[in-house]
Parts: C-alpha cells; structure tokens; sequence
C-alpha cells in the first residue's frame, strides 16, 4: 500500500532547451536535484519528459524539423536514448535510479495494458526507481498516439492515481491570455472544481515556441483530464527556482486546477465504464466475508468460474446463492482462473508458470453492491 503522496511532473521540450535548440543540461541537472529532494521526504515521482525530438535535431546537426511524420519518429527514435543517458548520468549524481517507459494511447486503452503498464510503474515506484515516460513516437501514428506529452502526462496521472500533476513550462502558468501576444495579461491562479469556462478554453493558444507541441490548449485539455480522475493539476514555470519542491511545501504559483471528484470515486467510475458485465467468479461463504471486512479475493475462496474473461476485465463476484455481491477488476483471465479456483495462493506460480500476484481482485478495485445499486469501494 501507498504511504506518501504521488506527484507526475511533466517536462516539455521548452523548459529542457531553455527557450534554445538544445537540451540544457543544467536545467536537467537542476530538474534531478529537485525531483531526489523531493523523494527523499517520501514522495513517489513519475516524471514524463518530452525532448526526444529536441535532442534527435542535436544529436544529427539540427535539420529542420520536418513535418513528414516517418522524419520526426526518426527524430525522436535518434533522440531517446540520447536524452535517456543524459538522465541517468544526472540523476546518480544524487544517487537516483532511472527507468525508460515508452507508452501510446492504445497501450492505456486496452484494459490488459492498461494494467500491465501501472503494475509495472508500481514495481518501479516499490523499487525506489525513478520512472521516465514519454510517448513511444516511433510505432506512434495518428489512431493510437497521445500526440502530446501533456495528455500522456494526465492520462499516466490517472493510470497511478497520483495527488498531483505539475505541468513545466516556459510561462508563469496560464493566463488570461498567450502572454506573447498580450503582454500585461493577467495570470490565473486557481480554476474551481467547476466546468471550465468557454473563456478560458479560448484563451488557451497553441504553441509559440516552435518545439513544443501542444501549447497551452493541451495543457488545458490535460489539467480538465486528470483533475476528473481526482488529480490536482499545476501549471508552472520550468525555469523558477525550486518549483517543483516549493509546489509540494503548497506554496502557491502558477495556476491551480482543484480535483473535481476522488480517486476512490475515479476508481469506481472506471470499473464501472461502459461495461455490461456478463462474467464472473462464484465465491465461498469465508471469500464473502473476508472481502464485507476489506479482505481481496483471493483463489482459495473461488468455487465457480462462469463465463470468459480477460486479465484487466471487470467481473461480477457472486456469493454461494448466486446473489451479485460486487464488481471488480481482476488480475487473471477466466482460463487462469479456472486453473487455480480453490487452491492457495501460493500455488499459483506452480500451476501457471508464472504470477500477478496473489489476489484475483484486489479490494481497492471492487464496487460493492448493495441491494443491486453500487456502493462506494
Ligand atoms: N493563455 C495562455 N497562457 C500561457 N501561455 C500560453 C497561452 N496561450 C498560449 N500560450 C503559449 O503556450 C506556450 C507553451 O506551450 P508549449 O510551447 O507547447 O510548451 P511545452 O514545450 O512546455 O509543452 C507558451 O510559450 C505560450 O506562448
Ligand atoms: N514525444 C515528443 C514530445 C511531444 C510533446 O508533447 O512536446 P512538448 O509540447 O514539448 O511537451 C518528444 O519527446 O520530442
């Protein structure tokens, strides 16, 4: 179980080059010193970091940056181990271990992914490893990409449930409207937990830089995602000093999204999306009751596989009547389960060949059902 707070920081390109064409490596170094410091109070970080791109124009004399789409995955595919060994070198210098994890939209869309990609940040996190995300640009076409960082960056808040997403930037956060174009406009300092106003959607330009990607409209886009999830969103300025460990002492800058629902309803709503549940387990008296306490079902206390499933799936927990007593996610399919049903968990490993743990649906991703209505997990 999680103990401390759980921040996503988002980089794009124009804090990492320092408004120039190459990466700045102080401006990486810094990133590093802050994000450890950070840790060490507790705080788990996933950082995604844009600058593949960036770092591919470096890496091969600064072409131009091409609009044939086949180029810039060249471009990132040159750059990504570029920038990957830049962040390794300057996170040990505070002894941070560092991990690659490229993502697409479809990866988060699929349900089996979906799953092995947060098992996978959690083995990480458990491991003291710093994650670094960015999209998979090279397989990345217009169906199954993200197409920014800052979406990929809510969409992996959702994903890890985290307590904040602090987007960087070269603005001060977001103003009333692009700064480059008025100047004097005034910045926001907090959005409600409130439908954004047509305004402000208006007022958020694209990208002026020339690198980035999305400008402040994806930003915009991103924040209204994850605060949905139950995610506080911050969008600050890359290049203040200390920014990301004086945003997690609450001191206020930048622009502020409050959370509009909770995780633990986020949670619900996800089991709940758009799936007409068919499939399930049939449980034991001593599975019912472990899981009324806040116990997870675990295969011992499975009597009944009914119908197909797949890892990732949400399924119906039924009692020895039959009588529908949740819905939950769960982490082996139907032809796994039907294997295991009733035996200890530890014999899950020899029956299979392998394991996802020792639960089938853990209790923090079930909705309980109480006379056929949900109720909170
Ligand atoms: N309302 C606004 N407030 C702040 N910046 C804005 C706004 N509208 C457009 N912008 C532009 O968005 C740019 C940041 O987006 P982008 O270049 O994609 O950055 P990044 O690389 O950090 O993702 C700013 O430099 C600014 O010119
Ligand atoms: N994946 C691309 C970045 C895409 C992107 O969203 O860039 P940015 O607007 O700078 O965050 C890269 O690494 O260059």
């Amino acid at each position: 179980m999680r103990k401390g707070k759980r921040i996503v920081v988002k980089v794009g390109t124009s804090t990492l080059t320092d408004g120039g064409r190459r990466l700045s490596p102080p401006r990486m170094v810094d990133l590093a010193r802050q994000i450890a410091l950070v840790r060490s109070k507790g705080v788990d970080i996933i950082l995604v970091s844009s600058g593949a791109i960036a770092a591919g124009r470096e890496v091969l004399n600064y072409p131009e940056l091409p609009r044939f789409i086949p180029k810039k995955q060249m471009l990132a595919a040159v750059g990504q181990p570029r920038l990957m060994a830049m962040y390794t070198e300057y996170f040990a210098i505070y002894g941070q271990r560092v991990a690659q994890v490229l993502l697409t939209r479809a990866d988060l869309m699929d349900r089996k992914r979906y799953l092995n990609a947060r098992d996978t940040f959690e083995a990480l996190l458990l491991q003291g490893i710093l994650p670094i995300v960015n999209e998979n640009d090279t397989v990345a076409t217009e169906e199954i990409r993200f197409g920014d960082n800052d979406t990929l960056s809510a969409q992996v808040a959702a994903l890890v449930e985290a307590d904040d997403l602090i987007l960087l930037t070269d603005q001060a956060g977001l103003y009333e409207a692009d700064p480059r174009v008025v100047p004097g406009a005034r910045l926001i300092r907090e959005v409600p937990a409130e439908e954004i106003p047509d305004t402000l959607w208006e007022a958020a330009g694209g990208s002026r830089s020339g690198l980035g990607t999305g400008g402040m409209l994806t930003k915009l886009r991103a924040a209204d995602l994850a605060r949905r999830s139950g995610t506080t969103v911050w969008i600050a300025q890359g290049n203040e000093e200390d920014i990301i460990i004086r945003i997690v002492n609450n001191e206020k800058l930048g622009t502020r999204f409050a959370p509009m629902i909770s995780h633990l309803e986020g949670r619900k709503r996800y089991l709940l999306a758009g799936h007409q549940v068919q499939a399930g387990v049939w449980i034991d008296k001593g599975a019912a009751r472990a899981l009324s306490r806040g116990g997870s079902l675990l295969p011992v206390g499975i009597i009944r596989v009914e119908g197909e499933f797949e890892r990732g799936d949400t399924i119906r927990i039924l009692n020895e009547q039959g009588k529908l007593i949740a819905l939950g996610l769960t982490y082996y399919s139907s032809s796994e389960v039907q294997r295991f049903a009733g035996k200890h968990s530890d014999q899950i490993e020899s029956i299979l060949g392998y394991t996802f743990g020792e639960e089938v649906v853990h209790h923090n991703h079930m909705v309980f059902m109480r006379n056929g209505e949900h109720e909170s997990a």
